[in-house]
């Protein structure tokens, strides 16, 4: 009898809320398996488990958290179908905060995370034959743009996106590498009604779309066999107004 080779798991870094939780469902549902890392212990970790997901705690605010992460996905599985870099914090600069800790944490975040996960689990992605695995890295429109009020977020932003061409470049055939740069996707609680009301008249469709736009964008990366180097825009046609 030969053993059907259990699929190999994506991980979703950040996949305990908003964004990273309705990637991790869509997988779940499609009976792809998952393993996220959360920072804060959100209740739906519990809905994930549930349904199977492998949630592993993990705080990449410094690199030793970064990298015993990783060895925690090595002791939980040798191959990933995919990794998606999700986890951010978007933080403005702020006359609180020395602007080189701002600068720091979002390096920390947005480039020593993903470049450190990539690097340390390249084999768990490698060995599935051609467009056999993929990374995603979610960047942002600012990339494109700059943002005035998030200097060092944009920046950060903007170096993962230039990753996505590096290891592109080193990890094909194998492993695909793509970015996706949404624009507004989803506001947060405390987003009050005039903020709403600017940031929805910032696009050409001035909608708050929702998760399901980036759901069906991974979808589509993970299902294609040439796709690779790219950033795919998700800004309800905001680079037009
Ligand atoms: N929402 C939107 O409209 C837009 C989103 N994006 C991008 O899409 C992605 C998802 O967005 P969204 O769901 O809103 O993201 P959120 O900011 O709501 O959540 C991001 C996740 O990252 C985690 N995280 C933050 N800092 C750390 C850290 N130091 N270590 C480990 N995990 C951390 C958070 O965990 P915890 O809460 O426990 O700290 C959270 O689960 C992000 O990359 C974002 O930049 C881009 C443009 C627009
Ligand atoms: N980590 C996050 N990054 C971003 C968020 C967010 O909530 N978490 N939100 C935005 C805004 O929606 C912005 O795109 C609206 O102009 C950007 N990045």
């Amino acid at each position: 009898m030969t053993e059907l080779t259990p699929a190999a798991p994506v991980l979703i870094t950040g996949g305990a809320k908003r964004i990273g939780l309705a990637l991790a469902e869509s997988l779940l549902q499609q009976n792809i398996p998952v393993i996220v890392s959360y920072r804060h212990p959100y209740p739906a970790l519990d809905s994930l488990r549930e349904k199977g997901a492998c949630c592993i705690q993990a705080d990449f605010s410094d690199n030793a958290g970064i990298l015993a992460f990783a060895e925690k996905v090595r002791a939980k599985t040798s191959k990933l179908r995919g990794i998606i870099h999700n986890a951010s914090a978007w933080v403005a600069e702020s006359p609180e905060t020395p602007p080189q800790d701002t600068m720091a944490m979002m390096l920390q975040i947005h480039v020593y995370a993903p470049y450190l996960l990539n690097i340390e689990l390249e084999e768990c992605l490698r060995g599935q034959g051609t467009a056999g695995a993929d990374i995603i890295h979610i960047t942002d429109f600012v990339v494109e743009k700059g943002s005035k009020k998030h200097i060092a977020y944009s920046a950060s932003k903007a170096a993962l996106d230039n990753m996505t061409l590096s290891f592109a470049r080193k990890l094909a055939p194998e492993v695909k590498v793509n970015s996706i740069a949404p624009a507004l996707i989803l506001f947060n609680p405390d987003d009050d009604a005039e903020y709403r009301e600017h940031a929805l008249n910032k696009s050409l469709m001035k909608i708050e779309p929702g998760e399901g736009e980036i759901v069906a964008l991974v979808d589509y990366i993970l299902r294609s066999n040439y796709v690779t180097g790219r950033t795919h825009c998700v800004d309800g046609g905001r680079r037009l107004r």
